[in-house]
């Protein structure tokens, strides 16, 4: 679908750090989206929404509370431009409880989410309802760079020097391939990425404490992921499960542009596990992700 050329293009404003304008402003979308009836412009967050423009929607992943307030006086005085996407659903996606509470309510055959618990100080190390090993995972996934910042945790001892608050999800060993799943509107697409590695028992008799490490998905996606059969043996998840996943978080989430890791349980093949669920993530690691965007954008815009 295109907008018809001969009519001016739809006009859709991104506010974006400069950092994810980098990587996703790419010359390649703006030109596929220009030729195809939607001129992508650069947004000044610091100036009022309202006096720039005109936009047929407005593209953001900013979290201050200054553009919070933009966007707000904006969307009061043009309730029919759509906001991709509301800061209210987005910030469900900014803990990591909230975030996977969403799965849970789901309660689609064959998925979940693995045991997880809340560590807000230092005297809930008590009665630790959790098996080890565990990933202890900042509570907030704000985007910052510390959201990322993980430990693999062996042990309770290994809990001590890990910043509060955060949350500790059982490791569940998935044969080192993580599912990404990516979602912009009506568009969704399964893709494959090196994970961490499954533990063995004898790995686990040796491992004392915890590990640090960050963003493994970013590193891998240049990486073309795993070496070897083994990840390219491995199947993704059935397409019809992928499916449900993907209606129903739309519908818990309200949400637009998000992706979400689902890993496969060694123990039981069957049965998925969703990990961690993002918020305009890095869709230029999609292939064609320029014709993605830019038919997710004539399909908000067409709808005004
Ligand atoms: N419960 C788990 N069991 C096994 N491996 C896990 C688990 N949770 C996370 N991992 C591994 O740790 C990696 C990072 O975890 P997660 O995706 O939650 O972090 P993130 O910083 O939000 O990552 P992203 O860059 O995808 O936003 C996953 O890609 C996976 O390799
Ligand atoms: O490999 P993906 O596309 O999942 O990597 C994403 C990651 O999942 C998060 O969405 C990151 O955003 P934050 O959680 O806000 O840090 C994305 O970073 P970004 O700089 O592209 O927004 C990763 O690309
Ligand atoms: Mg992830
Ligand atoms: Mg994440």
């Amino acid at each position: 679908m295109s907008n018809d050329l001969s009519s001016k293009p739809y006009q859709v404003g991104y506010a974006l750090t400069p950092e994810k304008e980098k990587t996703f402003i790419l010359p390649s979308l703006l030109s596929h989206a220009s030729q195809n009836g939607v001129s992508l412009l650069k947004i000044d967050p610091s100036k009022p929404l309202i006096q720039q423009g005109p936009f047929d929607c407005i593209l953001h992943k900013l979290y201050d509370s200054d553009w919070k307030q933009n966007l707000e006086d904006f969307a009061s005085q043009n309730p029919n431009i759509p906001i991709i996407d509301s800061p209210d659903s987005i910030e469900i996606l900014h803990s990591r409880i909230s975030m996977l509470e969403t799965v849970s309510k789901l309660k689609i055959n064959n998925t979940g989410v693995p045991n997880q618990i809340t560590i807000n100080e230092v005297t809930d190390w008590e009665n630790l309802e959790i098996n080890f090993p565990s990933i202890a995972k900042p509570l907030d996934a704000d985007g910052s760079e510390t959201s990322h910042k993980m430990h693999l945790v062996f042990e309770k001892d290994g809990l001590k020097n890990i910043p509060l608050p955060f949350v500790l999800q059982e490791f569940v060993n998935h044969g080192g391939v993580i599912f990404k799943v990516y979602v912009a509107g009506k568009y969704s697409r399964c893709v494959k990425r090196k994970s961490l590695p499954d533990i063995s028992e004898e790995k686990l008799m040796i491992s004392r404490g915890a590990l640090p490490f960050s963003q493994i998905s970013n590193l891998t996606a240049a990486g073309g992921g795993a070496e070897g059969c083994e990840f390219e043996k491995m199947e993704i998840p059935p397409e019809n499960l992928v499916k449900k996943l993907v209606e129903g978080l739309k519908e818990e989430l309200r949400l637009n542009l998000f992706n979400f890791d689902v890993i496969r349980d060694v123990k039981s093949r069957d049965d998925y596990l969703v990990i961690d669920i993002n918020y305009f993530p890095g869709y230029a690691k999609m292939l064609d992700f320029e014709s993605v965007i830019t038919e997710f954008l004539l399909d908000v815009c067409s709808k005004r």
